[in-house]
């Protein structure tokens, strides 16, 4: 199963998920002369991004609003990263955060599992209910995809819905994390981990904790390290037994070459030394 891949993936690479957030203006002047179409621009920039860090990320997390705020030749420059990180068998994570009635649901799996746009893991809304995520799951079961739902996401705005208590005192957060729990059951891999993981912010430590200690066996996909003030103390709490996790982070990554005089000279390599010092501050929290 693709969950087994990521696993082994942290066991070999670390837990950093590189996320391609590929902002114009992330992108050095000198670099952007070099070329005339935004198709090759965007994409050439990720592929120093790429071929600076495969060794040392576990995974890539390609934020497709970022490619899509460009109409077609935005489109075009994700669909060549996703073949580029396909070519270098690294795991990709489309994050999409796709949520519909059934039958639209069907078409997004569709677009987002096969295809030009063809990816390993999407990310999904659960708002609507399960009967949206349904038409994942054949994916899940015969086509070696995953999905990562939200459930307690990075953001502040998160407590204005996520921290809804019903009437049994739960939150909203809580509630959905069950019932995700629950079919991701079905879908669990040798690495005993589902193919049905969780989005899950490390900006909430408390939440973090109980989320880790009632769904054992899901994966999670941890956003809000760096640039949102995530620390690597509060990854690791999300973690289990050293697996179970993979950290994104964007921003941090794309603009560390702006920490250093003359930095855009080198982006890659800045690039590799923040993904090198991100999974080492990872690996000694785990330890403790
Ligand atoms: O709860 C969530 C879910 C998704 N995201 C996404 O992760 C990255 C974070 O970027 P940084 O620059 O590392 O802050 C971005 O693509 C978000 O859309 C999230 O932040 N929180």
């Amino acid at each position: 199963m693709i969950i087994d891949k990521l696993f082994n993936s942290v066991k070999e690479k670390g837990h950093v998920c590189v996320g391609l957030d590929t902002s114009l203006d992330y992108i050095p002047d000198w670099f952007k002369k070099r070329y005339v179409s935004l198709e090759d621009l965007i994409f050439e920039f990720n592929k120093v991004i790429i071929d600076t860090t495969l060794d040392i990320s576990a995974c890539y997390k390609v934020q497709i609003a970022y490619y899509e705020a460009h109409g077609i030749n935005g489109v075009k420059a994700y669909k060549k990263t996703l073949e580029y990180l396909r070519s270098k068998n690294s795991i990709i994570i489309a994050d999409i955060k796709r949520g519909d009635i059934a039958d639209t649901a069907k078409m997004y799996a569709r677009a987002h599992f096969e295809g030009d746009f063809e990816s390993d893991f999407i990310t999904i809304n659960p708002y609507m209910g399960l009967d949206s995520i349904e038409p994942y799951l054949p994916y899940i079961e015969n086509k070696n995809k995953g999905i990562f739902t939200l459930v307690r996401t990075s953001n502040k705005g998160a407590e204005d819905i996520q921290y809804i208590i019903d009437k049994n005192g739960k939150r909203v957060f809580s509630i959905v994390a069950e019932k995700i729990n629950g079919i991701s059951e079905k879908y669990i891999g040798k690495s005993g981990y589902s193919s049905i993981g969780a989005v899950v912010g490390c900006t909430h430590i408390d939440e973090g904790r109980e989320l880790r200690e009632r769904c054992e066996k899901m994966f999670f996909l941890i956003p809000g390290y760096g640039a949102q003030g995530g620390t690597a103390k509060d990854v690791a709490i999300l973690l289990k037994n050293g697996n179970g996790g993979i950290v994104n982070s964007s921003r941090g990554i794309l603009l560390a070459y702006k920490k250093y005089e003359n930095g855009e000279s080198d982006f890659g390599k800045y690039a590799r030394q923040e993904v090198l010092k991100m999974k080492e501050d990872i690996l000694n929290a785990v330890q403790i």
